[in-house]
């Protein structure tokens, strides 16, 4: 075991309380209800490095939705079934420096794709890339990909979370009809089809055990360091963790580049997939919220451990 694996196996604990007063600055988001009953004060974080082992502190077993996080990985998904040429057709490479369900620049800048795939209507315009014969095979697949990934076949869609959203999701409606107009989703496609498999990806329940095992096989290359099966192909994983950097955080990504500088991505739910390359995957829980949608406690907790470690990649 090395220095730095059982320094923070002490240490992790006290910067994990130190950090938990921060959720008092944040909010349970509450725009989907079924999210407004999570623990405001829950804050746990789990670590796992490529040997196996793996530390976790506080409330590291909550489940949550993956909301946001999820993505990532359709994301991928969507890349290994059709290649970059059609997916950048889709979506763009760049930040928006907009709230994440913000509408503005798809009718502002030409030629009205989503700036990037980690915003809604980019997710959404991705959402409408996963192949499958009928919305449950695609959806289906979105599923297994994740069970894949995070090595747990019992993954699942929140059901109550699910019809939550989808009940009240109106401006993700509305983000996806401006997606038909601008003939980003195509004219035979059913807005509501699409925006199914979105809602169903967002409401997969897992926790900071999961998170840090997908991290882990992005901090890997995409290869499973159990296994050494190369479960995404390296080119697309590099294409993963550029958006996290640069479009993960939502429209504070530059300001957690500066302070904490390793690939992250988090949900409205609170959570937050990390990772330090080559090193570690990292799931962190803390559902209170900051005005830009991040994990108030969360975010202080890695740019701590951060700090402290020096795993900026900058
Ligand atoms: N930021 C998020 O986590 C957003 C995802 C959420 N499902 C939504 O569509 O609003």
């Amino acid at each position: 075991m090395n220095n730095e694996w059982s320094r923070l196996k002490t240490e992790l604990p006290e910067l994990l309380e130190q950090s938990r007063k921060e959720a008092a600055h944040g909010q349970v988001a509450e725009y989907i209800p079924e999210l407004a009953h999570a623990h405001a004060y829950g804050l746990g974080i789990t670590i796992a490095d490529l040997q196996g082992n793996v530390i976790h502190a506080g409330e590291h077993e909550l489940p949550f939705t993956l909301q946001s996080i999820s993505k990532v990985f359709t994301l991928l998904l969507a890349l290994m079934d059709h290649g970059e040429e059609t997916v950048f057709a889709k979506v763009g490479k760049e930040p928006t420096g907009d709230d994440f369900n913000s509408m503005l620049k798809l009718e502002l800048v030409e030629p009205g794709i989503p700036f990037n795939p980690l915003i809604n209507a980019g997710a959404i315009a991705i959402s409408s890339l996963i192949k499958g014969r009928t919305p449950q095979e695609k959806s289906g697949r979105v599923l297994e990909f994740f069970h894949t990934i995070a090595g747990d076949n019992s993954l699942a869609v929140n059901e109550n979370v699910y019809l939550s959203e989808k009940r009240t999701a109106h401006r993700n409606r509305s983000l996806a009809y401006f997606l038909k107009e601008n003939q980003v989703l195509e004219e035979d496609t059913d807005v509501e089809e699409v925006l199914d498999i979105y809602f169903r990806h967002c409401s997969i329940e897992a926790n900071c055990a999961h998170l840090a095992a997908m991290a882990l096989i992005l901090a890997n290359q995409g290869v499973d360091p159990a296994t050494g099966a190369q479960l995404i192909p390296k080119r697309y994983v590099q294409i993963a963790k550029t958006f996290m950097i640069s479009c993960g955080m939502y429209n504070a990504s530059g300001e957690f580049a500066i302070q904490a500088g390793i690939p992250a991505k988090s949900g409205v739910s609170g959570g937050i997939l990390t990772l330090v390359p080559g090193r570690y995957g990292i799931g962190v829980i803390g559902p209170a919220l900051n005005s830009k949608g991040n994990s108030t406690a969360g975010v202080h907790l890695l740019e701590s451990l951060s700090l402290s470690y020096g795993w900026s990649m900058f």
